[in-house]
């Protein structure tokens, strides 16, 4: 229609940008090219959401995504994820220890804990093969979606298979209450890389900064001393840990883990002179809102004063975890495993930055500090 040239030409003419949030979309071809929704946590990968079953939260709209979320949070709320706290420590100790300490490489933490807290999935052979399993899968997020038997992609889609059949079997064992295996993958594919990230920018975050370094030590360093030898953190230790925090955000904001989405219109609509027909895909960067110097002055600063006051944020502008109806839901669990991996790594390691040359030639060492707790 004439309606629709109008704006795709608009698209193709102009970049829309709007510093807030929710209300953001940008030209180029994928605004009309792309039709399949994608997870955000997927970011620019080739696995489409629907390739995670069609009852998933993200195929659901209205009612049925409501009930659906619902069932999600009641083990996602800040009530259920108190009492994962012990068991979540227990699960990154013994990762630091077995796959960390000493070693020159370093695997992945959070996924284990997830298999864990979430599915109950115990340390052994089965565990092992799901993570393994689970790593192959992933891998076809990012390769060329071609179904050949050599592919990776072939590869992925068999192994995505396989762990979908023993999410299955798991949740008739357990008798969880989550009714759509579909959730659980998601939840999985959604936790799988997002908190390791921030994990793995505040490490590099706290290298080039040796004030917010030592700051962020502090803190932590304080409530290690208040434990006895073994001693679990509590609740109320997660909630002193409000610098820590802070760097995280901070971290977030430069590098948000998911660092845009898609929104479909569900009907025409009209933003700022520009039409959106229903049905395209809007593309919304919070990468882009973060940079915005009116909202976050000196914008590329590592500067995590800048959240002391959470009232001067204005809504829709810190947006590493979207906003609206479809917030991330697993935000307070993956606060959650930030800050206990951050006391743990910072009490227990002291590490540095290498040049990628050092890497190569296997220079790279990791220093064992006294195990504080
Ligand atoms: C630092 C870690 C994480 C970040 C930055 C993150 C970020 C996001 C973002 C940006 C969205 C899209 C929100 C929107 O469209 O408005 C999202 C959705 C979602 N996330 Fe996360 N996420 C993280 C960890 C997790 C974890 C650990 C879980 C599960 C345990 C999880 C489960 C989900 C689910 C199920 C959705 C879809 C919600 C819906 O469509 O209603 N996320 N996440």
């Amino acid at each position: 229609s004439r309606k629709s040239q109008k704006i795709r030409s608009n698209f193709q003419a102009k970049s829309l940008w709007q510093t807030n949030g929710f209300h953001q979309w940008t030209s180029g071809k994928q605004v009309h090219i792309l039709r399949r929704q994608y997870h955000p946590c997927q970011q620019s990968t080739n696995i489409p959401s629907e390739d995670l079953g069609s009852q998933n939260l993200l195929e659901l709209m209205g009612k049925d995504h409501k009930r659906v979320r619902e069932a999600l949070l009641s083990f996602l709320k800040p009530d259920s994820l108190k009492q994962y706290v012990g068991k979540l420590e227990m699960e990154i100790r013994e990762h630091l220890e077995k796959h960390w300490e000493g070693k020159q490489q370093v695997t992945t933490l959070t996924f284990n804990i997830i298999c864990s807290i979430l599915f109950g999935v115990k340390h052994g052979a089965r565990r092992e093969r799901f993570v393994e399993l689970f790593d192959e899968a992933i891998k076809g997020m990012w390769s060329v979606p071609v179904t050949l038997p050599f592919t990776q992609y072939n590869r992925s889609i068999k192994a995505s298979e396989k762990v979908r059949k023993m999410v299955k079997d798991l949740i008739r064992e357990k008798r969880m209450e989550l009714q759509q295996k579909e959730n659980v993958m998601l939840a999985m594919v959604a936790g799988h890389e997002t908190s390791a990230t921030v994990l793995t920018f505040m490490i590099r975050a706290l290298a080039n900064n040796p004030e917010v370094y030592a700051a962020l030590l502090y803190e932590q360093e304080q409530i290690a001393k208040s434990k006895r030898l073994g001693e679990f953190l509590t609740w109320e230790d997660l909630a002193s840990m409000k610098y820590t925090w802070r760097v995280a955000m901070e971290t977030m904001r430069l590098v948000p883990p998911v660092f845009a989405g898609f929104r479909t219109a569900l009907k025409d609509m009209e933003y700022g002179g520009y039409l959106i027909p229903k049905g395209w895909q809007v593309f919304w960067a919070m990468s882009m809102t973060h940079m915005e110097s009116s909202l976050f002055p000196e914008p590329t600063q590592f500067d995590p004063s800048r959240f002391e006051n959470l009232t001067s944020v204005p809504p829709y502008s810190y947006i590493p975890f979207g906003g609206g109806p479809r917030i991330c839901p697993g935000q307070e669990f993956a606060k959650l495993e930030i800050l206990v991996a951050t006391h743990y790594l910072v009490t227990r390691f002291t590490w540095k930055l290498w040049h990628r040359q050092f890497l190569q030639q296997g220079s790279y060492t990791k220093t064992n500090k006294r195990a504080s707790c």
